[in-house]
């Protein structure tokens, strides 16, 4: 593992698809936790795998990582299987709760990560990049939450990886700390890099990704841009009171994906308000108190992640 294996790392981080998932399933007993996901990631994007608590991202960064095997279908990074682009420092990892040497200072435990690549970068600029610099000589048992996933962010970045696999990378930080943080990805992937990242919070794939992967029960419901995947969770309310309205006519609505009728009460959804409304005001000339609200983020999200088609 010297010069002489560089030149197949070049040539893999060339060939193709960063990251390619064909036919991907993985069950824990009973529990479907990946079940049938096709997704190819091309270099330099940076991918949010969104989803509720038990989707399946976890089990999928796993399997990226080699970590832990499919049950079927294939995995490859970089046209490399996954145990060999980790071995190669193509893959970077910042995991939930990766392990730190309680002994060990910062500084030490960022070196002995490095050493153990071919082309790490230097230990101060990865230091520098996930801003623990001055934490350098800092204890791994003296380190907050936050900052210990600040020092795995370091730890995951000193190999120079072409690949970074994040999983919920912000979630022991406060406010101040996120966004640092997602300050020093914004300059890695402004080199091109690739990033794959988990989350729960769709405000942050909204900000920080290209692509939003969203899971649900082991597969892929949603997957686009950040703008298409808004624009399929985006819809809006609309309320009114519409005298003489029915439940044909309101289904019939342009735009309306539900509606509710109570009396003269009218609640519907609808992911085209401005179609829907014009023709509520033609349908129903009385229609009055008419709000029209945006589902929140959090609705959107839940809307389409939500477990009612479970089977
Ligand atoms: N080692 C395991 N043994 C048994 N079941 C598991 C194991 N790992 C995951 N699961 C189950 O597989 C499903 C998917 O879990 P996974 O951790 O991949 O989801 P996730 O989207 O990462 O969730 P979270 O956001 O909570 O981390 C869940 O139902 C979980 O309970």
């Amino acid at each position: 593992m010297n010069e002489t294996s560089s030149p197949p790392r070049e040539a893999a981080v060339t060939a193709g698809a960063a990251v390619r998932l064909s036919g991907l399933r993985k069950s824990y007993g009973e529990v479907r936790a990946v079940d049938g996901i096709d997704l190819t990631i091309a270099p330099g994007e940076v991918v949010a795998l969104l989803g509720p608590n038990g989707a399946g991202k976890s089990t999928t960064v796993d399997m990226i990582l080699g970590l832990s095997t499919p049950d079927s279908g294939t995995v490859s990074v970089f046209g490399a299987a996954p145990g060999e682009a980790v071995r190669d420092g193509v893959i970077g990892a910042m995991l939930q709760g990766g392990a730190l040497l309680a002994d060990a200072t910062v500084g030490e435990m960022v070196a002995m990560v490095a050493s153990l690549h071919r082309k790490p970068m230097p230990v101060g600029e990865a230091l520098a990049r996930a801003g623990v610099d001055d934490l350098k000589n800092q204890r791994g048992n003296r380190l907050s939450g936050g900052q210990k996933q600040r020092v795995r962010f370091a730890v995951a970045l000193v190999s120079d990886p072409d690949l970074l696999l994040l999983d919920e990378p912000t979630a022991a930080m406060d406010v101040s700390s996120r966004r640092e943080f997602w300050r020093s990805m914004q300059a890695f992937t402004d080199s091109g890099r690739t990033v794959v990242f988990a989350t729960h919070y769709l405000e942050e794939a909204e900000e920080f990704a290209d692509r939003v992967v969203l899971m649900r029960s082991g597969r892929i419901v949603a997957d686009g841009s950040v703008a298409q995947v808004r624009a399929l969770a985006g819809g809006r309310t609309l309320r009114a009171v519409a005298p003489g309205a029915t439940a044909t006519t309101l289904a019939n609505l342009p735009g309306v994906t539900e509606y509710q009728l109570r009396g003269e009460q009218i609640a519907l959804s609808s992911n085209d308000s401005d179609a829907t409304l014009r023709a509520l005001l033609t349908a129903f000339p009385d229609a009055r108190d008419i709000e029209i609200a945006a589902i929140g983020l959090e609705g959107a999200f839940l809307s389409l992640t939500s477990d009612e088609e479970e089977k």
